[in-house]
């Protein structure tokens, strides 16, 4: 069994990053400038925002984080948003998910300037990446596939099953598993909470991507020996013997499942902090385009 370590690996990332961010300082260029907008003070959210700021800081980006009381209204959001969209000093910005019930999240997905839209959920840009259009890949897939071809991971001609069909994360994965080339040219199975039979199809991935947010759902009698597996699931459970009082978990039950698999992220420290790592490459690729359109 071979670990997939995200962590390590983000870390080269950043690290190549910011060789590409000190470049562009002793040229006596921009750096790209990176925001978040999160709505309300949900705790995970506000960690995932937190890392983000101090990896940017880390890297030599500028970042700017947008705080907005849980009672914003959706215009208010939207106003923010076209703030952000015409300061040109901005070269991406993501709106933390999920958002509060009075806010409508496709509006808010459609307010946001596809050039600014590192985290490529704008339809423009999902459609670009769904027709293999050059364009900004969602996060945690694009660290997904980062991970597969650093430890190159064979994927073409294999089947892959997707556990979750959430915009962000499941649906995408889907799409960019079966496009052309690798990571890709592999068989998918897309699954949610309607499949039937789903251990079965499970027992007959080659690689598995589970992506539900259910603790120990993935056990190793499911699993086909030698299999692939990415745990991208992220549950805080509460447990007062812990420093932070709850510990995080992933889907799968890793100490089972690892003795089966030929290469598995573990949770923390997988594919979490490439989500962040792919966010920044994103946002330097957005500083790179509005440099060279002008
Ligand atoms: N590591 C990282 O960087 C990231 C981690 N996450 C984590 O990943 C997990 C998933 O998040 P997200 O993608 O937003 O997903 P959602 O919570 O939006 O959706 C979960 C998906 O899982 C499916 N599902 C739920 N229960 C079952 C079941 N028993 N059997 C089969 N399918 C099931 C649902 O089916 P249906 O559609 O039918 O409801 C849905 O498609 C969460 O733990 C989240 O915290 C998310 C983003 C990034
Ligand atoms: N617009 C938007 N874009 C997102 O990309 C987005 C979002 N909304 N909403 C929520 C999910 C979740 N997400 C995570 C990113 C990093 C970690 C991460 O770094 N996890 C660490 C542990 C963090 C901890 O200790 O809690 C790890 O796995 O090692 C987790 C989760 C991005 N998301």
């Amino acid at each position: 069994m071979e670990l997939l370590d995200g962590k390590k690996v983000s870390n080269q990332i950043k690290t190549e990053i910011a060789a590409e961010v000190a470049k562009m300082r002793d040229r006596g260029e921009k750096v790209p400038h990176l925001a978040a907008v999160i709505v309300g003070s949900d705790g995970a959210s506000l960690t995932y925002v937190g890392s983000k700021v101090r990896s940017c800081q880390q890297i030599g980006f500028e970042s700017t984080l947008v705080q907005l009381p849980s009672t914003t209204s959706e215009q208010e959001l939207l106003k923010k948003i076209e703030e952000l969209n015409q300061d040109a000093d901005i070269d991406g910005f993501i709106v933390q998910l999920p958002l509060p019930e009075q806010i409508n999240e496709q509006r808010v997905l459609l307010a946001i300037d596809p050039d600014k839209d590192v985290d490529g959920f704008h339809p423009t840009n999902f459609g670009k990446m769904a027709l293999d259009m050059s364009t900004f890949i969602p996060a945690t897939p694009f660290g997904i596939l980062e991970l597969l071809e650093r430890y190159k991971v064979e994927t073409q001609g294999k089947h892959t099953v997707v556990i979750g069909r959430s915009h962000i994360v499941g649906r995408p994965m889907s799409i960019l598993m079966g496009r052309k080339g690798w990571p890709g040219n592999s068989t998918v199975t897309l699954t949610h909470s309607h499949t039937k039979n789903i251990t079965q199809i499970i027992s007959q991935a080659d690689i598995v991507i589970s992506a539900l947010g259910v603790p120990n759902f993935l056990k190793a009698e499911m699993v086909k020996d030698g299999a692939v597996i990415i745990d991208v699931g992220i549950t805080r459970v509460p447990d007062e013997t812990k420093e932070k009082g709850y510990y995080i978990t992933g889907d799968v039950d890793f100490e089972n499942v690892s003795k089966k698999a030929s290469f598995i992220t573990p949770v923390p420290g997988g594919v979490g902090p490439m989500t962040i790592a792919m966010l920044l490459k994103n946002t330097l690729l957005a500083r790179e385009r509005h440099r060279s359109k002008k």
